[in-house]
């Protein structure tokens, strides 16, 4: 089966720019390509994830497999991401917090002008904070993998998510080159096999994997998979942008709830939460993890802006 035929089997909307782009028409010597035949994208995601493709594809002609396995060798330690929710969990009695170091998005837009990321993540640290997600993506987040190395450079302790979109395994290997702790992978981007795939590779390299699902279909086909022990639930729908943090509490009912638990999962609550009562929510329906970015990162100071989210200081 094709690419996107396995996707759609699985219930994946999101199509995979084939990398031959849309097709060619010949009319005697012209050459050309229809508008719209298969060459637009459908939503942000789709756009977000063909463009990555391209993006990937260029840079693993610049940085081969081979030259990433070598400066792996020279990438720091990799940190436990999980035992820092953990234990962050246990010791405030509230989800562990995965704070984002977001300075824009496709949703909002610019979210704060004045952007230094070290600064943040120093902020952030301080603040409490678990662990940190930087975006790297450039073109819709305005991110960059520089920040996350400089996140790391700059001594910050927390365990750092490296929070991309990723279509390609190579991208796992770059990641931890720049010293990440822990990776994103969607489940409405990639097919099951994928996941195992990256999985198992990102328990070679010693990364996380972070697996998010946004609906019922991709959280059981996640719980079908084999080692998984982190699901973020996103409560932000990425092909409409539409915000809805009952998702969280409706995907951990009944018997996914059940089986979460018996497992052990490690459950973050992603997207849209900005009060104490939004934390509360979500922590009441099962996640042991909330992972924010706009709510905290708009604050003049980002640190005391956890205080604010949380409803008390939750760094003592
Ligand atoms: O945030 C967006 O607009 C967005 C659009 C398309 C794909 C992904 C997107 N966001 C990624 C995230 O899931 C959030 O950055 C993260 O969960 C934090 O959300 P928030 O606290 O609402 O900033």
């Amino acid at each position: 089966m094709l690419q996107n035929e396995v996707a759609s089997s699985q219930g994946i909307r999101i199509r995979r720019r084939p990398p031959s782009g849309p097709p060619l028409h010949y009319v005697g010597p012209f050459e050309f390509r229809l508008q719209n035949e298969g060459n637009t994208p459908r939503n942000i995601l789709e756009e977000i994830v063909w463009n990555k493709d391209k993006e990937v594809s260029h840079l693993k002609e610049r940085k081969p497999l081979i030259s990433l396995k070598k400066a792996l060798e020279n990438a720091p330690p990799a940190r436990n991401f999980i035992g820092a929710l953990r234990a962050a969990n246990e010791r405030t009695g509230l989800p562990g917090l995965i704070a984002e170091v977001k300075k824009a998005s496709p949703s909002r837009g610019i979210l704060r002008e004045n952007f230094d990321p070290v600064e943040i993540a120093q902020s952030y640290e301080k603040g409490g904070a678990a662990c940190l997600s930087v975006l790297t993506d450039e073109k819709y987040f305005k991110g960059s993998f520089e920040n996350l190395e400089a996140i790391r450079k700059a001594g910050v302790k927390c365990p750092l998510l490296c929070k991309e979109f990723i279509v390609d395994a190579w991208q796992l290997y770059y990641a931890r080159t720049k010293g990440a702790d822990a990776v994103l992978l969607i489940a409405a981007v990639l097919p099951d096999l994928d996941i195992k795939y990256m999985i198992k590779i990102c328990k070679l390299l010693g990364l996380t994997a972070l697996v998010e699902v946004h609906d019922e279909r991709e959280f059981d086909r996640v719980l079908a998979i084999e080692g998984i022990e982190l699901i973020g639930i996103n409560n932000r729908n990425l092909e409409t942008f539409e915000l809805d943090i009952s998702i969280t509490k409706k995907l951990l009912e009944g018997e996914r709830g059940k089986i979460i638990r018996e497992r052990d999962i490690i459950m973050v609550g992603e997207s849209g939460l900005f009060t104490p009562e939004d934390i509360a929510y979500v922590q009441e329906a099962g996640v042991r993890a909330v992972l924010v970015g706009e709510s905290i990162v708009k604050q003049s100071d980002p640190g005391k802006g956890i205080s604010s989210l949380f409803g008390k200081d939750i760094s003592i």
